[in-house]
């Protein structure tokens, strides 16, 4: 069960939503020509509503790509988001996973699709990308608060980097209206206007900005990890454990969570019951729920906590104090 170097094997993944049509194709293929111009390996996850994939039909065939079809990776085929980023890091060993949602998924849900997957492979959520429509959203807010407008400001809170794409379609004023209303809606995001998915900083592929995996051991050695990018908005952190922990301490901490974290799971060890048992947990909503597991195959023992604004260090000292008690 040794993990030689999980910082060196952990498999960035971006995740790409935006409202349909916005423009995620079209920056998506931008980003994977930058990628493999860097000699960068990239695979992608599309997903489609439909039963067809036409967009991935416009993309480099070089590129591993996983589809998932016939449903939304938020709802309906969730649970097969995780095992698609497994085999798709088994078979190809990807530098980074793309993940493209369609456009109607709510990309918090499909946040918790991803935390699935980390316990089974080493990954490393960097970035929450939504590509935003500027005249759509324009018109959407001017029609009053309907759905689409709901979905659309809910993919744009929870983005890392908001790309605000159509800019050829804005008069200067409307760009600065719009611009305002992202800062409005996300006050810690990078907002980049774009046309046709167009950027020339790249910087923020090599960044954190969502969450940072991090395990017991590196936490000891470290110390200098990067806080200056994270703009302290964390959404998901995923903490690996090096061994079991004692169930009472780990009930407890569950409990204790601040109120803006509020989803987490993962599976862990207890110290303190029979030898080698293992449970999935699943928080939500200060309510817990453990259920006793026999994995298959290797799955790591890790935490994925999900939350608007929490602090990542007051977490970290939270659950080193666990630690510290098993
Ligand atoms: N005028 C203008 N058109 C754009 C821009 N970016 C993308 N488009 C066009 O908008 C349409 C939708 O772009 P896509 O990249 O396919 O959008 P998408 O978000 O992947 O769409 P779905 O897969 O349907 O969700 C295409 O016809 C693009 O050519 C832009 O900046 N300006």
């Amino acid at each position: 069960m040794s993990q030689p170097n999980r910082e060196a094997t952990k498999t960035p993944i971006y995740l790409l939503s935006g409202f349909l049509g916005s423009g995620k194709t079209t920056f998506l293929s931008n980003l994977l020509s930058h990628l493999k111009q860097e000699g960068k390996r990239p695979a992608v996850i599309m997903n489609e509503l439909g039963d067809i994939n036409l967009d991935g039909e416009l993309l480099d065939r070089d590129v591993p790509m996983a589809e998932m079809l016939g449903g939304c990776i938020c709802c309906s085929i969730r649970g097969d988001l995780g095992v698609e980023i497994a085999s798709l890091i088994q078979q190809h060993h990807p530098d980074a996973i793309i993940i493209e949602s369609t456009g109607a998924a709510n990309p918090m849900e499909t946040l918790d699709g991803v935390t699935d997957a980390a316990m089974y492979t080493s990954l490393e959520l960097r970035s929450v990308i939504t590509v935003v429509d500027g005249p759509e959203l324009l018109e959407r807010r001017k029609l009053g608060k309907g759905r689409t407008y709901k979905l659309m400001v809910e993919q744009i809170r929870c983005a890392t980097l908001l790309l605000l794409n159509k800019t050829d379609k804005l008069e200067p004023e409307q760009l600065v209206e719009a611009q305002q209303l992202l800062r409005e809606l996300n006050a810690h995001a990078v907002i980049v206007p774009t046309v046709r998915g167009g950027i020339v900083d790249w910087e923020w592929l090599s960044e954190t900005a969502v969450s940072k995996a991090t395990d017991a051991h590196e936490h000891e050695q470290g110390g200098h990890e990067e806080h200056h990018h994270s703009h302290g908005h964390v959404m998901a952190y995923t903490h690996y454990f090096d061994g079991p922990v004692q169930s009472d301490a780990f009930e407890a901490l569950l409990q204790q969570l601040p109120d803006s974290i509020y989803r987490a799971k993962g599976v862990v060890s207890f110290s303190d019951t029979s030898s080698g048992s293992r449970y999935l947990f699943q928080y939500a909503y200060k309510e817990s729920d453990f259920i006793r597991i026999e994995p298959q195959g290797k799955v790591n023992d890790v935490a994925v906590f999900i939350g608007e604004h929490f602090s990542k260090e007051e977490l970290l000292q939270m659950i080193e104090e666990v630690v510290a008690e098993s």
